[in-house]
């Protein structure tokens, strides 16, 4: 069973994220995933929680994708449940949050320098997409299983940052479950407490899945970018484009 890792807080700011830095890069090449509690600490914690509430109660939230649209619109709904808003930081009322983004591109960039000169894992990260802050509206609402990055988008590691004070997984459930590839029949239950960061390979090693919340759960995600796997997905894309744009097609 892998452990959560805690760090001491008496460090300047390089230390710390050499310290965690070695966290992220051992956990994630022995288990694929990597647990650091208090990221940021309380204070600043709350202060890009606040962030989050203040942009919920301005309503910049919409409906989160859905996963199949086979189903009736209703069923979909009772499916999801979530909402979510992209964001790159440098929107105005938004510094701590991109706070928050600086100090995990600090920790994957120097990861990704430290270990193998310039590859994380077999990855040589080279960006990232925007943040996405997700809001459970509670009442049941969850996200079925499903793989992040099934068909070589790219994205090579997913961060999520937990921003649920006093959060009692019994009472409100919203566990993440994940169900990384070899561990056999065992299983990563992650809560999503407050403050927690977490790390994990986008791609089918690690299928997740999150159980029903019974109270509102925001979490703020972020996908990092292998360059190769990128690059080849934008010239797919591209020639898919070009393909199905030729006459002919429809
Ligand atoms: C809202 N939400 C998600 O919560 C997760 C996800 O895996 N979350 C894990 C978690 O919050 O612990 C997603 O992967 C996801 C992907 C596309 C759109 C929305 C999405
Ligand atoms: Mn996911």
């Amino acid at each position: 069973e892998f452990l959560p890792s805690f760090l001491p807080r008496n460090r300047n700011n390089l230390e710390e994220i050499d310290d965690i830095c070695r966290n992220v890069i051992s956990d994630m090449n022995t288990w694929g995933v990597c647990v650091v509690n208090n990221f940021l600490g309380t204070e600043k914690g709350i202060s890009v929680l606040d962030e989050v509430l203040n942009m919920y109660s301005a309503g910049m939230f919409r409906d989160g994708q859905l996963v199949s649209n086979k189903a009736a619109a209703s069923d979909l709904k009772t499916i999801r449940g979530d909402q979510i808003a992209w964001l790159d930081g440098k929107e105005k009322n938004c510094q701590n949050i991109g706070m928050l983004i600086s100090k995990v591109d600090a920790i994957i960039m120097r990861a990704n320098k430290m270990y193998n000169n310039g590859k994380m894992g077999d990855y040589t990260i080279n960006g990232r997409t925007k943040a996405m802050v997700a809001c459970y509206p509670g009442y049941g609402s969850h996200y079925v299983k499903h793989v992040d990055n099934p068909n070589q988008d790219g994205r090579c590691i997913t961060a999520i940052y937990y921003l649920n004070r006093d959060w009692d997984i019994k009472q409100n459930g919203g566990l993440l479950r994940i169900f990384p590839e070899g561990w056999q029949d065992q299983v990563a239950d992650i809560e999503p407490l407050f403050d927690r960061i977490l790390f994990f390979w986008s791609d089918r090693r690690n299928p997740h899945e999150v159980q029903p919340a019974y109270k509102t759960r925001y979490a703020i995600t972020l996908w990092y970018f292998d360059a190769e796997e990128r690059n080849e997905a934008c010239r797919r894309y591209q020639r898919d484009r070009e393909i199905n744009s030729k006459p002919g097609n429809p």
